[in-house]
């Protein structure tokens, strides 16, 4: 599903309005949704709040109130500032005819339901005054809190909290997702989010063209390898993967093993000289060879037909390592997924890798978490004005990469602008070795032939319904075939 900036979704508004749709219809819809939802999901709430801010957010709260009055709830309304006079918001707030109370004097209580109408897409500053501490009684009361929109608070734009904001039971959003019901800490602090249909119509969206999706199997899975039935395994994509030091060789194991069950069909595992006895004792189908030095790996890359190389995992950060990653990058175009320990490589010298690489921009995915992130583009790691897409989006049209920026709420991003991010993760996956599977299904996907921003979409949410399948207490080594279980699943529907 498409994912609207707060300003995309006001371009929504006026194209749904020229094409008949007035936003006083839109406000009653959205109200009308509000107040169902209120109905389903809280029936034995004895008493009903409504917190009403300045702008349309507030009219879709008066609206709601209506309603929920009219459906025989005792509902009381609560508002910081009057809306503008002639606006829709006023004459929402004209069609409620009960009292209208100072939110200075509401005193939230535990067993209420609270309709938070405060502010919306439109929050433009921290909050503060009688609606901060009007949010923070509430937080105290812990009463049962549904959000209009957005919790008051969170940046519908980042998902970030500004100043202050409230925890939703459940969010009441209309027609699209915005990012800060999917970054966090929005996500969390919305609670269930709910996306009501007010009536504004699919097609504005081809006018808007968003480049923002919530990562979802129908946005990549025509993409996903469907190897023919004559293919041999060298058809079916190779993929190599570079081993550490003898003491580091897991990591490299698990990137390979996940290749494989991604359906590569052959995967070696590139070895220095002294890990090589302890690779030898632990691969199986996944296919070994020994490298001296940089030169043995682009030979054997171009003798063996290599379709994706993974380097990273486990691999050391020392001069042999930066002198294969630089190799890689300069001499090489095979599609690259660069991880963890190749990450750290690159970021001592950025400019001067991709200088080279971008030359004939073959494919590139680099897979930082937060802090490999901050190591690689530490301007944009510390620039707050930015959400996690957009810090991820700059750095992909930096590096001419995908860029998949891990994390809970991991976002993918290639260099053209496109994004999506994921939901699906769950913290079991925040355990040692799970990012290096991930790595290995990227170079599965990639070598099988994938587009890489589709390519990097895909094992990211595989690696998360993997995640959820296997649950508490997996471990890396269970992803690879919990991920083959999801993708067997996605070929053959
Ligand atoms: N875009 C659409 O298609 C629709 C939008 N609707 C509602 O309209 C909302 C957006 O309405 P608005 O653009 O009027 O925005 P809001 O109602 O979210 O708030 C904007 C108002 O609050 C002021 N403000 C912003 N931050 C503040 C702060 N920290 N302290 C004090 N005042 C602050 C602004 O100056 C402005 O007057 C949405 O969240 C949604 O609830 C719905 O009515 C239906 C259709
Ligand atoms: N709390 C979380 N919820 C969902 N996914 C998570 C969470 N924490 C980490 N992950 C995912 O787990 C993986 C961890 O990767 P990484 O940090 O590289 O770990 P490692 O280096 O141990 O392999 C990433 O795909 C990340 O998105
Ligand atoms: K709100």
């Amino acid at each position: 599903m498409e994912v609207l900036t707060p300003k995309e979704m006001g371009q929504a508004d006026r194209l749904a309005e020229q094409a008949g749709r007035s936003l006083w219809h839109l406000m009653q819809a959205a109200g009308g949704s509000v107040a169902r939802e209120a109905l389903a999901r809280f029936p034995d709430r004895r008493s009903v709040a409504v917190l009403c801010g300045p702008g349309n957010n507030g009219g879709d709260g008066y609206v709601a109130a209506r309603l929920l009055r009219e459906s025989g709830l005792a509902v009381d309304v609560w508002r910081s500032a009057e809306p503008k006079p002639g606006s829709d918001a006023a004459r929402a707030a004209d069609a409620w005819k009960g009292a209208v109370g100072a939110l200075a004097d509401f005193t939230p209580q535990a067993d209420m339901l609270v309709i938070d109408a405060l502010f919306g897409a439109g929050l433009a500053r921290d909050l503060d005054g009688a609606e901060r501490e009007a949010v923070e009684r509430v937080k105290a009361a812990g009463s049962v809190v549904l959000a209009v929109d957005l919790p008051s608070g969170v940046s519908g734009s980042s998902g970030e909290v500004m100043g202050e904001a409230l925890q939703a039971d459940c969010t009441v959003t209309f027609f699209r997702p915005k990012p800060g019901h999917l970054l966090y800490p929005g996500r969390a602090l919305c609670g269930e989010v709910v996306v009501a249909d007010i009536g504004i119509p699919a097609g504005v969206l081809a006018d808007i063209e968003p480049q923002l999706w919530a990562n979802e199997p129908a946005q990549w899975r025509h993409a996903l390898p469907r190897p023919k039935n004559i293919a041999h395994k060298y058809q079916r994509g190779h993929v190599a993967v570079f081993s550490g030091k003898m003491s580091a060789t897991g990591a490299a194991r698990l990137s390979a093993d996940a290749a494989a069950r991604a359906g590569a069909g052959a995967v070696t595992v590139l070895s220095p000289p002294d890990a090589m006895a302890a690779l030898a004792t632990h691969l199986t189908a996944t296919m070994l060879h020994r490298f001296d030095a940089p030169e043995d790996v682009l030979a054997f890359i171009k003798e063996r037909k290599v379709h994706a190389a993974v380097c990273g995992p486990g691999f050391g950060t020392g001069e042999k390592q930066k002198a294969v990653v630089e190799t890689l990058m300069h001499e090489s175009d095979v599609p690259l997924v660069i991880d963890a320990d190749a990450i750290t490589v690159l970021s001592q010298d950025l400019d001067c890798f991709l200088a080279v690489r971008n030359s004939g921009e073959p494919t590139l995915v680099l897979t930082p978490h937060e802090g490999e992130f901050g190591r690689l583009f530490p301007d944009l790691a510390e620039n707050k004005t930015l959400s996690k897409v957009e810090r991820a989006r700059l750095a992909a049209a930096r590096a001419k990469a995908v860029v998949i920026y891990k994390g809970a709420d991991t976002v993918i991003a290639a260099s053209d602008g496109r994004a999506a991010i994921n939901t699906n993760g769950t913290v079991w996956l925040a355990t040692a070795g799970s990012g290096d599977v991930l790595a290995g299904l990227v170079a599965a996907l990639l070598g099988q032939g994938m587009p890489p921003f589709e390519a990097a979409c895909a094992a990211v949410w595989i690696h998360g319904q993997a995640g959820q399948r296997e649950g508490f207490g997996l471990t890396a080594e269970d992803l690879p075939q919990a991920a083959r279980k999801v993708l067997a699943e996605l070929i053959s529907r």
